[in-house]
């Protein structure tokens, strides 16, 4: 499998996703995966065992109080092991929550699979350093993959920024690269474009 075999030249690779630890540490590991895992959009890194909690769920779970108070709310299955976040099902409506949360000082993020209630200031970038720093590296040495509005800050942040061709406009527009390829063969696209296989 192709992040196996860049992993295999010694190049860390890494997942950061909006997913929860257990989730997204269960992905890295099942395809073979040593580098820090970065969770929640930023909110967690999760490295040789040990997490990293980078923002508190304190905000996203009053935010939550308020939305319960106002409408019925269907969160994520996966929520209950969430640490820095409070995560929707997309099956919510955006502008609603946006209209009934606009007092509130926090990040409300839809991505085609949830819509994540985030401190303001918590993307994946943020998670991005924090790993960088585990492994002694700079942002400018790391290439990063995206598709969705939450990849937007890490692909701009990062030295070389790929969005895959089925990307959201967010993701395209902040990428460096936006391969011909959707989806996973964009990315061996994107990883041959690198010089990697
Ligand atoms: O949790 C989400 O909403 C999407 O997660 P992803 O960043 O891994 O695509």
């Amino acid at each position: 499998m192709a992040l196996r075999k860049v992993q295999a030249k010694g190049i860390h690779v890494c997942i950061a996703s909006g997913n929860v630890v257990p989730v997204a540490y269960a992905v890295s590991n099942y395809i073979g995966l040593r580098g820090p895992v970065i969770a929640e959009n930023g909110g967690v890194v999760s490295y040789k065992k040990k997490n990293y909690q980078l923002f508190s769920s304190e905000q996203p779970k009053k935010a939550l109080a308020c939305l319960e108070s106002q409408m019925s709310v269907t969160r994520l299955f996966s929520d209950q092991w969430r640490l820095s976040a409070v995560s929707l099902d997309n099956c919510m409506n955006i502008e609603k929550v946006k209209a009934a949360l606009k007092d509130f000082d926090i990040k409300i993020e839809e991505t085609g699979f949830a819509i994540h209630l985030l401190n303001k200031g918590q993307n994946k970038a943020v998670g991005v350093r924090k790993a960088a720093e585990l492994l002694n590296i700079k942002m400018s040495e790391i290439a990063a993959f995206g598709d969705s509005d939450n990849d937007k800050e890490m692909l701009k942040e990062c030295g070389y920024g790929i969005a895959v061709a089925n990307g959201s406009d967010e993701a395209c527009n902040s990428a460096d690269y936006v391969c011909r390829e959707r989806y996973g063969t964009g990315v061996i696209e994107g990883l041959s474009r690198l010089g990697l296989l």
